[in-house]
């Protein structure tokens, strides 16, 4: 099956000369949910601007649903719907309004139309006929997704869906976004919340400073860390970490739980309870934390940088 996105060598230098995108390639597989993450800066509204026809890419290719956003444009536009980062909308017109005239610019015929099954399925729909100066940020923001889907696109695209946004209406989103999902829609989110992206994500790409650091699976992705903690506690007071042992890291919680930072595949845990048991402590209790999306997105960005 062909991607939903399918991206090739893709390149945007600014005509300042910032080269914003560094030849960039990946898939977004059809009926997922995929996050694309970066640290601010590293190119990910350069991609999506240019997706949405609002930059001019410098080289490569972009296919949408199998249309090239060149030779094919119309078509590549009319398969995604675009859910901007910033808030703008004409403030005298109500939400219905505004659905309407968003449907009429992608020329849907008036019968085709489902501007209020769109609002109720956004709980917006008390607010249709009020003035959209009148809703609150949450609800503008509901309003947004809406515009996006009135001509029923087969992906939606999501920039920062949830920046500045209350924990509460974050959740309405999301499960807003799983509904759309689970009925086949395509859903491309950028966000900076990685427990979110962990939580609803398919599949991860990461980009950094223009390039593509990483693209798997999320949990490929998480499986794929090197680092791993060891938390000990043990059989008697501390006032130092004991020396010598050969985790990366040694810190302490309180005098007498050991926060152990090691690369497993370098070490195995095993290894670090014997090394624990050799200083003469008595291990009483273990347990471990995986690397989250945080630590491999840290050590990928960071690295980079370095
Ligand atoms: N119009 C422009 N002219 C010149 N440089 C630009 C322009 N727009 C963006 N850039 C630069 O291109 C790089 C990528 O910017 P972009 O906005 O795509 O990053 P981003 O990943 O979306 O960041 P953020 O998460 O902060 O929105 C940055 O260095 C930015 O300063």
């Amino acid at each position: 099956m062909q991607p939903a996105i399918e991206i090739r060598d893709l390149e945007k230098t600014y005509s300042d000369g910032k080269r914003a995108l560094k030849g960039v390639s990946f898939d977004v597989p059809r009926g997922q949910i995929f996050g694309l993450l970066g640290p601010n800066g590293a190119g990910k509204s350069t991609l999506i601007n240019i997706l949405a026809g609002l930059v001019n890419k410098t080289g490569g290719t972009a296919r949408i649903w199998g249309f090239d956003i060149d030779a094919d444009r119309r078509n590549a536009k009319r398969a995604i719907g675009i859910v901007p980062q910033e808030i703008l909308f004409d403030a005298f017109f109500t939400p219905f309004e505004a659905l309407e005239i968003q449907a009429g610019l992608y020329a849907v015929p008036k019968a085709e139309r489902r501007s209020m099954e769109i609002l109720r399925a956004l709980r917006l729909e008390d607010k249709a006929h009020a003035y959209a100066r009148t809703l609150s940020g949450g609800m503008k923001r509901r309003l947004l997704i809406g515009k996006a889907l009135v001509h029923n696109p087969p992906i939606l695209i999501l920039d920062e869906p949830t920046a500045g946004v209350d924990i509460e209406l974050r959740q309405q989103l999301w499960s807003y976004v799983r509904q759309l999902h689970a009925a086949g829609t395509t859903v491309v989110l950028t966000t900076h919340y990685l427990e979110e992206a962990e939580q609803l994500c398919d599949r991860i790409a990461i980009i950094n400073n223009g390039e593509v650091v990483a693209n798997d699976e999320t949990h490929a992705l998480l499986a794929s860390a090197q680092e791993k903690c060891l938390i000990v506690t043990v059989d008697r007071d501390l006032d130092s970490p004991p020396a010598g042992l050969p985790a990366e890291k040694v810190e302490m919680k309180g005098t007498r739980q050991l926060i152990l930072t090691y690369n497993r595949s370098v070490l195995t845990a095993g290894e670090l309870l014997q090394a624990i048991s050799a200083t003469g402590l008595g291990v009483v209790d273990v347990s471990t934390r995986e690397a989250d999306l945080e630590d491999i997105f840290l050590h990928l960005t960071q690295q980079r940088a370095a």
